[in-house]
């Protein structure tokens, strides 16, 4: 029935101040106040719909992306909004473009490594979208291993200027999102060659398009790479194709902030690490991990409702049967990914303030923090994209059948999410960088070096005191184990932040436990995953490991009426959440039966092709019957 809220009972469960959650969830009052107003503006405007998305072939979904990503720049100029509100706005509009690279890559290119003079001659075209930009590193050859780059920017003297080149075909540029149709500029990564000399990999900004007609310019051969994993989802997005046949560009396009080129050719580096030629990945990785918490979350709230409308067997006499969140099974797969979805949210934010203070040290060449910010944004992004990427396909099996429909939402969801656990560096590539910081610091150990920060507690343990190890020598043997450390120095960090929030003040009735009883499953989710491995250690006993998952099945009844509740916090709109499984109302099952009549197919009763390939068969059986 329209206007019932089927789900009334379970919010009258809550045992916390939902409004209060929202709060902590969007992480201030501000906060909450701009999401609820920008969710609103995308919702209420027909522009935005989206839920024919999956059904659209390619050319007709690209063109659709243009348009709405051109409105939304339309209605971000008329109704001056600020940077926080414009980027909330792509945020809720919630389809991938063009515009995520030009703005979350390009343009943070530009600042972090162009020198001052050529941020004031590319940022201010760049934030009127005068032109369009893509970061170009990615190579069909090579992606994981950038300096194994191919493409070539030879510094010619005569005319000073770069001639950018690929050489082989392995070098043609090949992913970069917005590349393929719309960017007009790309930060170009390429191999910078003075006087025979190989530099290694630096960034260049190369013009790519006619301003005027949007034609190639020449010598560059540019085009899509074709469909991606999906229905709707990733390919909305131009990723692209792209080829230099001896392009020149103006020696000052080369970003200069951490090395120079000077007139007569010299080579010149700043006083600067050189792995800042890397900071757009760094801060891009930050982005993707304060992202996951918003993935995840979308998908256990369309998950927990359903699950709580959901019902199979246990019907005693003749009453409802028992609804499939009460099931322990259900729970047990439910809530840890509840609990990671609060806990990404909250590590979240803790990397967002390290790489603001990490970039403000920088600012004042103190470059110490680097590597470790360089190991929390890659094993981060690695930890919460995969258990994400995980999460979000584990929550569409916990809404059996009807999660396997494009209407739940979930497909797209999972086809949009999973390339995060590839693109911005391949999750365990990402790994093996944060085992090589634990192993250098471990070796550091022993001459005395005290670790701090998230590593402090490296410094704590006994045996660790006493290993002499040498960073390269059976690094690749042990490889794959070394990886699982790296993951279980990332859990300890998500779980160390999440009891640090809870040392905050948090206001709200009831909040402050709901959030405490998350944490609680979060970590003792993984410490029963791991138990094998605490044994072994003997971290644990097995009294001990048995205890806590008592405690973890106690903890699962502690959170179940307050389930629904606390996906509501996550403030979602219905046109967001796009699933009628995740419906506020949850009002299923009329709304599954009116969808599957919306569908192309059943525009008619007999089928196009019914004619040429079905009825000849019927009719071959007619007449094979006759015989
Ligand atoms: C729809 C969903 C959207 C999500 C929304 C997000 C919102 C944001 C908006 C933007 C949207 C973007 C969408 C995403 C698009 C994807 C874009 C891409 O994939 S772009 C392409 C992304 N591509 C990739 O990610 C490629 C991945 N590969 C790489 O990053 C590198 O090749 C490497 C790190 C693996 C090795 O590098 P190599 O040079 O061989 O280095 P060695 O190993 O020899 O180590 C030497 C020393 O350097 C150190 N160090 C290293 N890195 C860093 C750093 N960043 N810093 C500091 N230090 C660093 C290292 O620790 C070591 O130190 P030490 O021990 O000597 O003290
Ligand atoms: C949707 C999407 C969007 C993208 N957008 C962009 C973009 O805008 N700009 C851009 O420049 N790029 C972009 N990329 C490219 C992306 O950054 C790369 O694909 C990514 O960095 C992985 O590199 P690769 O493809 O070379 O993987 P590979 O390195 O070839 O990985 C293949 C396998 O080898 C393993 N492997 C590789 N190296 C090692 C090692 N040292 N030790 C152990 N195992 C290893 C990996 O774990 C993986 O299993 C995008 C990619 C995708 C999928």
């Amino acid at each position: 029935m329209e206007g019932v809220d089927h789900l009334a009972d379970e919010r009258k469960k809550a045992e916390f101040n939902v409004e209060a959650m929202k709060i902590v969830w969007a992480g201030s009052q501000h906060n909450l106040e701009v999401s609820n107003r920008i969710s609103k503006l995308v919702a209420d405007d027909p522009a935005f719909r989206k839920d024919d998305r999956t059904m659209l072939p390619r050319k007709e979904l690209f063109k659709n992306t243009l348009r709405k990503a051109a409105y939304a720049w339309k209605r971000i100029n008329e109704l001056r909004l600020s940077e926080e509100e414009a980027s909330k706005l792509r945020f809720y509009v919630d389809e991938t473009a063009y515009t995520d690279l030009h703005w979350g890559m390009f343009i943070p290119a530009i600042k972090g490594q162009g020198t001052d003079e050529q941020q004031r001659k590319w940022l201010p075209l760049a934030y009127k979208m005068q032109i369009i930009g893509c970061y170009a590193q990615t190579e069909l050859g090579h992606g994981s291993n950038v300096q194994g780059l191919e493409t070539t920017a030879t510094f010619d003297p005569h005319t000073d200027e770069f001639v950018i080149h690929s050489p082989t075909l392995t070098s043609s540029k090949w992913w970069p999102g917005g590349l393929g149709k719309v960017s007009t500029h790309a930060v170009t990564y390429a191999r910078l060659i003075i006087d025979g000399k190989d530099h290694g990999v630096h960034g260049f900004i190369v013009q790519l398009r006619s301003l005027e007609d949007h034609r190639p310019l020449p010598g560059i051969t540019v085009g899509d790479i074709g469909m991606k994993f999906g229905n709707g989802a990733y390919n909305t997005m131009d990723n692209g194709v792209l080829r230099f046949d001896h392009v020149r560009i103006p020696r000052n396009q080369m970003l200069m902030k951490v090395s120079q080129v000077t007139r007569e050719g010299k080579y010149k580096q700043s006083d600067v690490p050189r792995q800042l030629v890397y900071g757009t990945m760094v801060y891009v990785r930050q982005r993707i991990v304060a992202d996951a918490s918003c993935y995840l979350s979308r998908a256990v709230c369309i998950a927990t409702r359903y699950s709580a409308v959901r019902r199979q067997f246990g019907s005693q006499n003749g009453g409802p049967e028992t609804q499939v969140i009460d099931y322990k099974t259900q729970q047990s797969r439910l809530f840890p990914l509840l609990a990671s979805a609060y806990a990404f949210r909250f590590v979240g934010e803790w990397l967002e303030w390290l790489y603001t203070d990490v970039m403000q040290r920088l600012q004042a060449n103190d470059f110490s923090t680097l590597p470790e910010a360089h190991a929390c944004t890659a094993g981060l992004k690695s930890l919460t994209t995969s258990v994400t990427a995980d999460g979000i396909e584990e929550c569409r099996k916990l809404c059996g059948g009807h999660g396997y429909l494009c209407t739940s939402g979930l497909p797209e969801l999972f086809a949009v999410y999973v390339p995060a656990c590839t693109y911005e560096g391949d999750n365990i590539v990402l790994l093996l960088q944060v085992a090589r910081f634990l192993m250098k610091t471990v070796s550091q150990i022993g001459t005395g070096k005290q670790p701090v920060g998230t590593i402090a507690y490296m410094g704590r343990i006994e045996h660790l005191m006493q290993c002499r190890c040498n960073v390269q020598r059976g690094f690749a043997e042990l490889s794959a184990d070394l990886v699982e450390a790296a993951v279980a120095h990332c859990q300890l960090i998500v779980v160390s932040k999440f009891i640090e929030k809870l040392q905050q003040d948090i206001p709200g009735e009831g909040v402050k436990q709901q959030l405490e009883a998350l944490c609680g499953i979060y970590y003792l989710s993984l410490l029963h995953k791991h138990q094998g491995d605490f044994l072994a250690t003997s971290y644990l006993t097995p009294k001990q490991s048995a205890l806590a998952n008592d405690q973890l099945r106690a903890l699962y009844s502690k959170v179940r009426p307050n389930a629904i509740a606390l996906v509501d916090a996550f403030n979602y709109s219905d046109h967001f959440l796009s699933s009628i499984l995740g419906r506020y109302d949850g009002n299923v099952y009329p709304k599954l039966y009116e969808a599957a009549w919306k569908d192309p197919l059943n525009e008619s009763v007999v089928p196009d092709g019914y004619h040429e390939y079905v009825r000849p068969l019927l009719k071959q059986q007619l007449h094979t019957a006759r015989l």
